[in-house]
């Protein structure tokens, strides 16, 4: 069975947390690629102070040189508003022998039924998420919860499936792109929360309160 691991987000800007979950992701399953997909306009916040095009370039110069990790610009370049069952749409149409395997964070299921056409969502793929602190399984909405419990299945090459959801067996990490830009607006050292401190610092796009 051919696979391909996605995973999108805002990533404004990217932190070690995302790099560790794209890594965690392609490791747990066996996944050839991991594709990192940058919102262009976030259907559920309000605009994003860094454009697409520089969020997606610092995507792309952290992951440089990580085997089995890329990044995908086709949300960057949509007109509109970036819509997960588009993109998930998209690509099953580019690579319809491919098996979907999607990550989000448990913040992002705790707030999935607010997605468009979430419960299509969840059938077109193997949805993985990631636990996040403050956010627990057990305290989902209840048609969420019931979703979740239906498709749970271990987390394993050999589970993947459409349909179905697995936890990232991920270690627990409190970094956020919240946490990184209130850092770059205090002008404080951000490098051991990512590996593209440096251009952050540098552009000064982050440097005034959000
Ligand atoms: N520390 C984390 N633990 C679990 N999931 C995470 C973590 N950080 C990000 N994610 C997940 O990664 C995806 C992309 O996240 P995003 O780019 O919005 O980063 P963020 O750190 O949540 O940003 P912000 O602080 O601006 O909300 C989301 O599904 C989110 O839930
Ligand atoms: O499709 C939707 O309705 C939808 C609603 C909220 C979030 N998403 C996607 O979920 C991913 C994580 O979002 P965020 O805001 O946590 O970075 C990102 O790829 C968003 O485009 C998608």
């Amino acid at each position: 069975m051919n696979t391909l691991g996605i995973y999108g987000g805002s990533f404004d800007p990217v932190h070690n947390g995302h790099l560790a979950f794209a890594r965690c992701l392609r490791d747990t399953f066996a996944l050839p690629e991991v594709r990192l997909i940058p919102t262009g306009l976030p259907p559920h916040r309000t605009a994003l102070r860094v454009s697409p095009q520089q969020r997606l370039d610092w995507v792309r110069l952290a992951i440089a040189g990580e085997p089995g990790l890329a990044v995908d610009d086709r949300e960057v370049r949509r007109e509109g508003y970036s819509y997960t069952i588009d993109t998930l749409t998209a690509l099953q149409a580019e690579y319809p022998e491919t098996l979907l395997v999607w990550l989000i964070g448990a913040d992002s299921l705790a707030g999935l039924a607010g997605w468009h056409r979430w419960r299509e969502l969840l059938d077109l793929g193997h949805l993985v998420v990631a636990a996040r602190p403050g956010f627990a399984f057990d305290r989902l909405s209840a048609e969420i919860s019931r979703e979740y419990a239906k498709r749970l299945v271990t987390a394993a090459p050999e589970t993947l499936a459409r349909g179905k959801i697995s936890q990232l067996p991920s270690p627990l990490t409190t970094i956020s792109s919240t946490e990184l830009r209130e850092k770059l607006a205090r002008g404080e050292n951000v490098s051991a929360l990512t590996p593209i401190a440096d251009e952050l610092s540098a552009s000064g796009l982050y440097r005034t309160t959000p």
